[in-house]
């Protein structure tokens, strides 16, 4: 089955043709504005014999799996506009377009959120009032859950290890970040939470603050909901923390040329996520490996060294290793846990989630 893929994420749109688990052809728009629905239309159009489109949409709210597209369901995600303002616009228009553009072919939906859909109740839940919980659906939804899948799957390939028998701490580092506990293939704890905003600090995001923030802001200081919103959103992170746009590269470029505020970005980076991957391996039994994937954790080999160099879990990076190509341990034989890195693939997941479901409706089809 030949699937175009489309990816929208908050710094990139990535669109790719991918066949029997191979990516045909690949392109990627770096930051990306939003409006993109013609070179998404060249770009479909330039291949010809599509099977299937899938598109990446971060909240799927209670969705367990991927679902086929029309208008009602299109009119369902919109509803989680306001909880996750910088994509699942984008990826409602950008399905939209698709079911314009490509009549006749099945555009399916795949959530990041359902990879954390089992999550244990413990995790799930925050500690704020019944009413709160009950009536608005106030939980932790958890996202990244197509790069996690296709991230734990190949780690556990590349470890030569049965996926259900392997406790993994998973770090998806990108223009988004979080990091998710997996046991045996389930998550069962991750840093971000009801929204996209929660957990690490990002490429423009916040991550986790007090929640008495934004609430003396607003009393005292006379700040409106969006304009927190946008600051929290767009203005924070990395970007907020050392005067750049939030991209790693600009960041580490403006540190090594001695700016202080560059450093202290990257030292919060650093910090929060060694405490998030601390916090994510304590709701393991066992910890076998550390996961990076993402653009950030892809490109960066001296950030990925630096995330271990206090050596916590007995972790040691191998320079030798950290330097090299390819899905691969980065940690040294001696390593009290591995290292793995992977290549964020989100591309073969979508392919592969849309395949199984477009099949699996078939075979009922053709079973009545
Ligand atoms: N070639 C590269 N070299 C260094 N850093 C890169 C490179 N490509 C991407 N990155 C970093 O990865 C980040 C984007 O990660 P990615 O996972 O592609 O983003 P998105 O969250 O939009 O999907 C950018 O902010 C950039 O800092
Ligand atoms: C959920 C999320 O933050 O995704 P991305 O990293 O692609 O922006
Ligand atoms: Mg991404």
């Amino acid at each position: 089955m030949r699937v175009l893929t489309v990816n929208p994420g908050s710094s990139s749109l990535k669109l790719a043709v991918v066949e029997g688990g191979t990516g045909l052809a690949e392109l990627t728009l770096d930051h990306w504005s939003g409006a993109s629905g013609g070179e998404l239309a060249r770009f479909a159009g330039a291949h010809a014999q599509l099977d299937a489109a899938a598109v990446r949409v971060v909240h799927g709210g209670a969705r367990r799996g991927p679902v086929r597209l029309d208008e009602t369901v299109l009119g369902e995600l919109e509803r989680w506009v306001p909880m996750a303002p910088l994509h699942q616009p984008r990826s409602v228009a950008l399905a939209r377009h698709l079911l314009g553009v490509l009549p006749g072919v099945p555009v399916v939906a795949c959530f990041d959120t359902a990879f954390h859909a089992d999550l244990p109740e413990r995790a799930a839940t925050y500690a704020l009032p019944h009413g709160w919980r009950a009536t608005y659906g106030i939980r932790r939804y958890g996202f990244h859950g197509l790069s996690l899948a296709h991230a734990c799957r190949q780690a556990a390939r590349v470890l030569g290890a049965p996926p259900a028998e392997l406790g993994l701490v998973c770090c998806h580092l990108g223009a988004g970040a979080s990091v998710t506990a997996v046991d045996g293939g389930r998550s069962v704890d991750t840093s971000m939470g009801f929204t996209p905003l929660e957990g690490v600090p990002m490429a423009t995001r916040a991550g986790s603050i007090d929640p008495g923030i934004p609430l003396y802001l607003m009393r005292q200081h006379g700040f409106s909901v969006s304009q927190v919103d946008t600051e929290l959103n767009h203005h924070s992170g990395l970007a907020g923390l050392s005067g750049t746009s939030g991209d790693i590269r600009e960041v580490v470029a403006a540190r090594a040329h001695g700016d202080p505020a560059a450093r202290l970005a990257l030292d919060v980076y650093v910090h929060r996520l060694r405490r998030e991957i601390a916090a994510a391996a304590v709701s393991l039994p066992a910890l076998h490996a550390v996961v990076l994937t993402g653009g950030v954790a892809e490109h960066q080999a001296g950030l990925r060294a630096e995330l271990f160099t206090g050596a916590h879990f007995g972790i040691r990076v191998d320079p030798v290793r950290n330097a090299a190509d390819g899905d691969r341990v980065i940690s040294t034989g001696g390593s009290g846990v591995a290292v793995v890195l992977i290549a964020c693939r989100e591309d073969l997941e979508l392919a592969r989630q849309t395949e199984l479901l477009l099949l699996a409706n078939q075979v009922e089809v053709s079973a009545r």
